[in-house]
């Protein structure tokens, strides 16, 4: 029981699995007593999911971390800027629209702030509190080309081609990290006596050993359900969209690139839009129940004629995606971890599933089982953390259909108190008192902290609380503050480059590069 962990075998080459491998490769002390070494199976049979375009802040140091650099990144996976999300129509169904961006509201108690926002005009909450929807507005990039890697002006992630990222990744840890690829179907596991798994048998490579598995082979979940049988809770009843439809339309090379991922509710779900330099990936996420594929596509193609003038969908080549929101009971099951769609997935609408990967390999690094015989303490703190992560996840996005007015029967179920988690119901009763604050999100990292909370509730017109017995104390600083808000906003409107335009220069300088490369 007391072996040392040092053989880590990752089973499945998605995004979840060439992260696990890069980030486990560069985090190895190659001087350690035992140092690790990192195997990776990936089947030529089962195809990766191929979608996952929205990322979160983390991913800047995950890259950075992993040892690649901003420019490489966003040249080798077709990438661009993304600040956060804007939500249209999800009020009333009409032109209304809304901010999520990653940029918090300024420092101070939510209280205050929120009625500093309430007493300041009629501009809505995000861009009275932070200065990052203006500059979204004007689709401009978070910083500047001079600033050093991952550093902004602003807080960014990335939107990015899922496909070209797994190749750049997998580039990276078989070149560069000393990840072992094996390129070959799992078709058994063998277990030692006391549960814990010894090996994966492959199809033509023979058998795979380690000390420490990780699941990474999506939906199949082929260890921690295939072969431990741990449940997967269903959360459908809570969050209703189980497809999608998803089109790639090339742009001109001379179009605005959006700093937001943009989602447009519809009749029975909503459509995601996400530019990058090449093309716009846009998809429309729906429940079977509430919709045929038949509407999903007159939706998106209803879509595409305001969105895209010009783009038929007859021309693009549809590929339709069926998932079902819920995680599994338990992610650390004795010596295997599931990480990715194998430990769960719930709908994109926060683009919360590669920061979940990105957590979980974090929790597992920072709390790196330094033999077998403490995994098991590791395992159930783990297992602990993100299950209180993944409730909160539920629970934020179902807020964002709960506070809809929309009438159709799909919005209308979505409000049923029997659909509504009762964390969620007690939260609202207290939010008409008190905007969300960190005291209702206590933990260290919060996926979704006070501040989206606050974003979406007063985004959606949910009504400010009126000021209470307790005086709010801060309220001429936070005046004073807002204001400094608008000032800087006006300034890093006039000072960033737009998304083309910095995308376009450093796509020049790289051909430059190339070309005197070739030359010499
Ligand atoms: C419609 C949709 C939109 C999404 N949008 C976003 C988004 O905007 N942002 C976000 O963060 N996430 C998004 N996601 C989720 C995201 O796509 C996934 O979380 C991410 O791609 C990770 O997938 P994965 O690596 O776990 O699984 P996969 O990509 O499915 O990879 C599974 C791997 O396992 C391998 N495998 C399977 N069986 C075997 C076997 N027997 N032997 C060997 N190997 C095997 C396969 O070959 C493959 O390499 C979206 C998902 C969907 C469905």
């Amino acid at each position: 029981m007391n072996r040392p962990i040092s053989e880590i075998v990752i089973v499945g080459g998605g995004t979840a699995g060439w992260l696990a491998a890069c980030l486990i490769a560069a985090r190895a002390d190659a001087d350690a007593a035992h140092p690790i070494h990192v195997t990776l199976v990936e089947s030529p049979d089962v195809p990766t999911i191929g979608v996952g375009e929205g990322t979160w802040p983390t991913m800047r140091r995950t890259l950075e971390r992993i040892g690649i650099s901003e420019a490489e990144f966003l040249l080798a996976c077709d990438g661009s800027f993304k600040q956060g999300s804007r939500f249209d129509g999800w009020v009333a169904g009409g032109d209304e629209s809304y901010d999520h961006p990653f940029v918090p509201p300024i420092e101070g108690e939510p209280a205050a702030i929120v009625e500093g926002w309430r007493l300041s005009g009629d501009r809505s909450f995000a861009a009275t509190v932070a200065t990052q929807s203006n500059v979204c507005a004007a689709d401009l990039a978070p910083r500047q080309r001079a600033m050093p890697d991952y550093a902004g002006a602003l807080n960014y992630a990335y939107h990015l081609d899922a496909g070209k990222l797994a190749a750049l990744l997998t580039r990276h840890a078989t070149e560069k990290l000393g990840v072992r690829l094996v390129r070959d179907h799992v078709v058994g596991v063998d277990r030692v006596e006391d549960g814990d798994i010894a090996a994966v048998r492959t199809r033509g490579s023979g058998e795979i050993t380690g000390d420490l598995f990780l699941d990474c082979s999506g939906h199949t979940a082929l260890l921690i359900a295939g072969e431990y049988g741990v449940p997967f809770l269903d959360r459908s009843d809570v969050l209703f969209n189980d497809r999608a439809l998803a089109v790639q339309v090339p742009v001109a090379d001379d179009s605005p690139i959006a700093s937001q991922t943009i989602a447009t509710a519809h009749r029975a779900g909503w459509l995601w839009d996400i530019g990058l330099p090449t093309r716009r990936g846009i998809g429309c996420v729906y429940s079977s129940a509430y919709a045929s594929d038949d509407d999903a596509a007159g939706i998106l193609a209803d879509y595409l004629v305001g969105a895209m003038p010009g783009v038929s969908i007859d021309d693009l080549n549809p590929r339709r995606l069926a998932f079902r929101s819920g995680h599994r009971e338990r992610f650390w099951e004795r010596n295997c971890l599931a990480i990715g769609l194998s430990a769960g997935f719930l709908e994109p609408l926060e683009a919360s599933a590669i920061v979940l990967i990105e957590l979980s390999l974090n929790a597992l690094l920072d709390n790196f089982p330094a033999s077998r015989d403490v995994m098991d303490i590791h395992a159930d703190r783990f297992n602990a953390l993100f299950r209180y992560r993944w409730d909160r996840i539920v629970e934020f996005l179902k807020l964002h259909y709960l506070l809809s007015r929309r009438e159709e029967p799909y919005w209308r179920a979505h409000r049923d108190p029997a659909s509504v988690p009762q964390r969620l119901v007690d939260l609202l009763r207290l939010w008409k008192h008190q905007p969300p604050s960190n005291r209702d999100f206590p933990a260290i990292e919060e996926v979704f902290p006070a501040a989206s909370h606050q974003y979406v509730l007063y985004g959606m017109g949910f009504a400010p609380p009126e000021p209470g017995a307790i005086r709010i104390g801060t309220l001429q600083h936070t005046t004073a503050m807002l204001r400094q808000v608008e000032q800087r906003g006006r300034s890093l409107v006039a000072s960033l480059p737009t998304n083309r335009a910095y995308l376009a220069a450093l796509r020049r300088d790289a051909g430059v590069v190339d070309l005197k490369e070739h030359a010499s």
